[in-house]
């Protein structure tokens, strides 16, 4: 594990986050994990994902997973004093996100070259459905438009079976990802740059699912009109007795050792099975033989048996199972989140950030406009103006004390 100053490269660094959702959201949460300081910007009804699935005092899951750590503004844009308060804030920031239509932000002021003009260095993050320019920017989209659109729904299904989203938000999730990939790119061809100059960073959900499917893409292209095959046989999902396991040869002695454990022996010296092309041939023979072995022994029977000969096999599980697994435990990839909407409530787990030590991992997300007035104390605004700025229905009031 790299040392505890890697882990916070961006101290320091100032984030402007005016997204909503996940994708650009996610974008902003990396970045605060990496150790800027993030103020989430929104509007006084609060980013719209606050009121979407399980709901209470405008927390919901995808608030508490995707902003972490953040300050939270509550500040109207449809209103003069409420957009100079947000280009005050640009004018000083190193990174900007936002994730609305194309042309949303320019109309509030804050497109990147009116943010530009005022901040030459900054790193201006725009995350959209189908990218800035071209034929369908002004198309709006979630994650599962992304991903039917892109394909992906049905990159995600079993052969024949109905198309179907991946559920965990990939779309968003990867572009939240890639995003705060590029900041990371940008942050550092701003610090190589003679002038420090910033640059425009212009994402998309369907630019993510593509790069996600870019092996499917050179299969397609490659293969021509042959008929589609998998990449090695056995690879997939197999009921047992109790569930379902994976199992996956990724060699000629993984496939032997696999014959042996379900007792066929005779695939060591199979000619039609001894390498992983000629395995393709006859694997439909392979997989009915899988088929009608596996469901004599429970998923953990079998797990062991093939474990025991260095096959890759694992166990079908819920998610649910990673919050009381040994192995998630020993890592620390769970830690407790106070809960916002009600600190008396048991915490919710807090997934780790991915390469970063768990003394780092930043808290829990704010409730809206929680930091309002903190954040115009530290622009200098005298609580008399912050009073009347509240009263004008330019900032949202703070929330009530629990
Ligand atoms: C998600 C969307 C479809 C939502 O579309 P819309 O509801 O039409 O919202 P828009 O973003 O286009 O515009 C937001 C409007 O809010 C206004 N606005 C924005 N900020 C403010 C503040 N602070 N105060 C007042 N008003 C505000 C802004 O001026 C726009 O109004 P007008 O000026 O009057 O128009 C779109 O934003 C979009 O395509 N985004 C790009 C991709 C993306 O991030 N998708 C969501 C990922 S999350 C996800 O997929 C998921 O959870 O599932």
């Amino acid at each position: 594990m790299a040392s505890a100053s890697t882990h916070l490269a961006y101290t320091g660094l100032r984030v402007l986050d005016l997204s909503q959702g996940i994708a650009g959201p996610y974008c902003g949460q990396i970045l605060r994990q990496l150790g800027a300081e993030v103020i989430k910007a929104e509007p006084l009804e609060g980013d719209w994902s606050r009121r979407i699935g399980l709901a209470r005092d405008g927390m919901t899951a995808i608030t508490m997973a995707f902003n972490r750590g953040k300050r939270s503004l509550a500040c109207n844009a449809r209103h003069p004093e409420g957009r100079a308060l947000l280009a005050l804030l640009a004018a000083r920031a190193d990174i900007v996100i936002q994730s609305f239509r194309p042309g949303v932000a320019q109309r509030m002021g804050l497109g990147p070259a009116e943010v530009r003009t005022m901040n030459p260095s900054v790193i201006y993050v725009s995350i959209s459905g189908f990218g800035q320019s071209g034929p369908e920017a002004r198309r709006p989209a979630t994650d599962v438009i992304a991903q039917a659109v892109s394909g992906m729904a049905v990159t995600n299904c079993a052969p024949g079976g109905t198309p179907a989203t991946a559920k965990p938000y990939i779309a968003d999730v990867s572009c939240g990802l890639y995003a705060a990939n590029a900041v990371g790119a940008a942050l550092f061809a701003r610090e190589r740059s003679p002038e420090g100059v910033g640059t425009h960073l212009d994402l998309s959900l369907l630019a993510c699912m593509a790069a996600l499917q870019n092996p499917l893409l050179i299969e397609h292209v490659w293969r021509g009109d042959a008929p589609a095959t998998a990449a090695t046989v056995p690879q997939g999902l197999y009921a047992t007795a109790d569930g379902h396991i994976a199992l996956a040869a990724m060699s000629d002695a993984m496939f032997a050792a696999i014959g042996e454990v379900i007792g066929q022996p005779a695939w060591r010296n199979d000619a039609h099975m001894a390498t992983a092309a000629s395995r393709l041939a006859v694997a439909g023979e392979i997989d009915a033989a899988l088929r009608a072995a596996l469901p004599a022994q429970t998923s953990a029977q079998w797990v062991a048996a093939f474990t025991a000969r260095n096959v890759l096999a694992g166990e079908v599980r819920h998610a649910t199972q990673l919050l009381d697994d040994a192995q998630v435990r020993h890592l620390g990839l769970l830690q407790p989140m106070a809960r916002p909407d009600d600190p008396s409530l048991p915490p919710l787990p807090g997934v780790a950030l991915p390469g970063i030590d768990a003394t780092h991992q930043v808290p829990r997300a704010p409730r809206l406009g929680e930091h309002t007035q903190e954040i115009l104390r530290e622009l200098r605004f005298d609580d008399a103006r912050v009073a009347a700025l509240m009263q004008a229905g330019v900032l949202g009031p703070s929330p009530p004390p629990h």
